[in-house]
């Protein structure tokens, strides 16, 4: 490294903190970051007189921004010097037993979260201050407070801080992330960064949302008389603290391994993630002497786990069809080793999401696997695109059948009922109760005639013979015998389950009734306008029906003419007169009953609504007629009595 190279690098690594720490929003991964901060800290001891004062290396990580009211720490907070294997391992216990040897070790995992100080007095919660600077953090008590694994009151009266990690569990993350993609909402990275922007929030009831836990490790200033650690750690739970889910006490460096691989291999199960263990001198006094760095304590290293997060390039983004039809992007990306399994593709949730991340071909991104999840694209690494980069086009055909896909933004879908991908649900829904109720087409069934190739889409159903049932394994006469009645007495249907049985997009029960009523047969050919002036149905109903049928029809004809259904009497469309499309609320006693004049005002093509309000066009009322009448005369809305209502008909 040059003197160029050097300044170059804290320039980047400077760069780097602030999205870390400040915006919670990292531009690389800690991989990248570690491996040139550790060139840095070697240039830096062989080349003393060039230390530059805005190094990394000469203060505690975090810069402060401007949101909070600062506060100090009683006594300063640190960052951790860190190792990543062995040898280094082998290094800090050399340089460690030279100040003592006659030591020991706690061992814990290192949580992946955001450092926080919680300052008692009399028992009392009375300041929560983030690290900052290691002298000066944001006093966040407010949000803190919201915080349920941080005990408001503890039983220890003298003034106390006590330190810890702010983290969210693993499924919370999920939970939260998926919340904000239904809210289209951006992504949080990963949960280190969830952790820290919910801790940092201006309004405390987002804090309080987001259910972050409490992981002590340490204590600051304290009148405590303990002469280990562990025993003052035992003492911090004892006052109402979690505990961390695995810590141990160590001897010697095989201890230190052996306790080191068991967290590796359990990281996953665990609920929160980590990224390492901390080894800590157990021996308070021992720890008095040795002291700090002007950075980091010389008791106690980070022992790091392998890197979870990576960079790599998407090289394609493919699709795939999901049983319902979904189609999903999935990106295959350069082959790369994460925790000794080679990553090749990452998911990207959906359509909007490559939008909103800007994820193009060719670009440079953050991936992350951690334990079973499928890994997935965290961030785009915008500020290293070369220009070769290619903008994503959104497809707009059916990947497995080619057909025109039903793009909502979120949602694409293919709505061919003959889909391969998604035919054996298209029969199951088709068969369901609320559809064409036939009973024994369940999906072990349904299946295992797709399988045999017996049935490729639903109109093949009708295709269905004794014989070739009984060709297929485990479909005995009885069982095959009611599965083709069963079919049969499908036909006839009414035509309202005929079209809910397409299981068109959007399309349920109720606007099945709609349709049918409105149009019988003749739905296929209904225009967009026409559609939507069907009460209950809306633009993106309509234009999902329209979809289908394009996609559909000739299915749907030959459905039609095999299951016969029943054509329903449509609406008649009412004549022009006084009442059509008015709202008319009725009051008082006339001289036919409620019922019969709702009818025929219906029948006339008006609504009859139960309340009346500025939106009502007549009242019509009967003898005593009460507080709708004085309503009606007060909002200016026309009064007819019933023989004012007869001479319009
Ligand atoms: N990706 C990026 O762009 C980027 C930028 C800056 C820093 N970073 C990451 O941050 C790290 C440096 O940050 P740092 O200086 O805050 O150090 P650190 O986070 O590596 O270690 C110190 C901190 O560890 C936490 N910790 C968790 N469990 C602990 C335990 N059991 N005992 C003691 N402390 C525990 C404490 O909050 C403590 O302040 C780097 O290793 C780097 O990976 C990444
Ligand atoms: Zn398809």
């Amino acid at each position: 490294m040059t003197n160029k190279e050097y300044i170059n690098a804290i320039e980047k690594l400077n760069l780097y903190s602030v999205h870390y720490y400040v915006l919670d929003d990292p531009i690389t991964t800690d991989e990248v970051y570690d491996k040139l901060y550790h060139e840095v800290l070697e240039y830096e001891e062989k080349n003393p007189n060039e230390l530059l004062a805005s190094s990394p290396t000469q203060r505690v990580g975090d810069v402060i921004s401007t949101g909070f009211e600062k506060a100090s720490h009683l006594s300063r907070m640190w960052s951790l010097e860190d190792i990543f294997d062995n040898e280094g391992l082998q290094k800090w216990l050399t340089k460690t037993y030279k100040l003592d040897s006659n030591i020991t070790f706690y061992c814990e995992p290192k949580f992946d979260g955001a450092s926080l100080n919680l300052i008692y007095e009399n028992g009392v919660l009375i300041q929560g201050i983030t690290r900052g600077d290691g002298e000066v953090g944001e006093l966040i008590t407010q949000n803190v407070k919201t915080i349920k694994s941080i005990p408001l009151t503890i039983a220890h009266k003298s003034r106390i801080e006590i330190r810890g990690e702010i983290v969210i569990f693993k499924d919370e993350f999920e939970k939260i992330n998926e919340s904000r993609l239904k809210a289209g909402e951006a992504l949080f990275a990963n949960p280190r960064n969830a952790a820290a922007g919910s801790l940092r929030q201006l309004d405390s009831s987002i804090t309080a949302a987001r259910n972050l836990v409490f992981l002590p490790y340490s204590v600051g200033e304290n009148t405590l008389e303990y002469k280990l650690l562990h025993d003052i750690m035992d003492y911090i739970y004892s006052l109402g603290f979690r505990k961390p889910p695995k810590r141990e006490v160590c001897k010697d460096m095989q201890e230190i391994e052996s306790i080191y691989k068991q967290m590796v291999d359990e990281r996953d199960s665990y609920p929160m993630m980590l990224d390492g263990m901390v080894v800590k001198v157990d021996e308070i006094a021992s720890q008095i002497d040795m002291g700090y760095t002007v950075k980091v304590p010389r008791f106690s290293v980070a022992y790091k786990f392998p890197a979870v997060e990576k960079i790599t390039r998407v090289k394609k983004i493919v699709l795939q069809v999901g049983r319902t039809g979904a189609v999903t992007p999935v990106a295959q990306v350069e082959p790369t080793d994460i925790d000794g399994v080679i990553v090749e593709r990452a998911t990207l949730h959906n359509f909007d999401e490559i939008d909103r991340k800007d994820i193009r071909i060719n670009d440079k991104v953050i991936i992350l696997r951690s334990g079973d999840v499928i890994p997935k694209i965290v961030k785009v690494l915008t500020h290293e695109r070369s220009g070769n980069e290619e903008v994503y086009k959104r497809p707009t055909e059916c990947p497995v059948c080619n057909s025109e896909l039903l793009d909502e933004g979120v949602l694409l879908k293919c709505q061919n009922l003959e889909c391969e991908a998604r035919v054996v649900n298209s029969i199951i829904y088709f068969a369901s109760k609320p559809c064409l109720n036939i009973d024994g087409l369940g999906i072990k069934i349904v299946e295992a005639l797709f399988t045999s190739g017996l049935v490729k889409s639903v109109v093949d159903l009708f295709d269905l013979s004794l014989e070739k049932l009984l060709e297929l394994e485990g479909f005995k006469e009885k069982k095959s015998q009611n599965l083709l009645d069963a079919i049969q007495n499908a036909k006839g249907c009414e035509y309202w389950r005929f079209i809910n049985a397409l299981g068109i997009e959007h399309i349920g029960e109720v606007a099945s009734k709609t349709l049918s009523e409105n149009f019988g047969f003749d739905f296929i050919n209904a225009t967009k306008e026409q559609i939507v002036e069907c009460e209950g149905i809306g633009e993106e109903m309509a234009e999902s029906l329209l979809e289908f049928i394009r996609v559909n029809i000739e299915t749907i004809l030959k459905l039609q003419d095999l299951l016969e259904p029943k054509e329903p009497i449509k609406r008649e469309e009412a004549k022009e007169n006084p009442f059509k499309d008015k709202i008319v609320v009725l009051t008082g006693t006339m001289s036919k009953s409620r019922g019969e004049i709702k009818e025929g005002l219906e029948s006339l093509g008006a609504k009859v609504s139960s309340s009346v309000s500025k939106k009502t066009d007549f009242l019509i009322y009967g003898e005593d007629a009460g507080s709708k009448y004085d309503k009606a005369l007060n909002l200016g809305v026309k009064c007819l009595n019933e023989e004012d209502m007869n001479n319009l008909f």
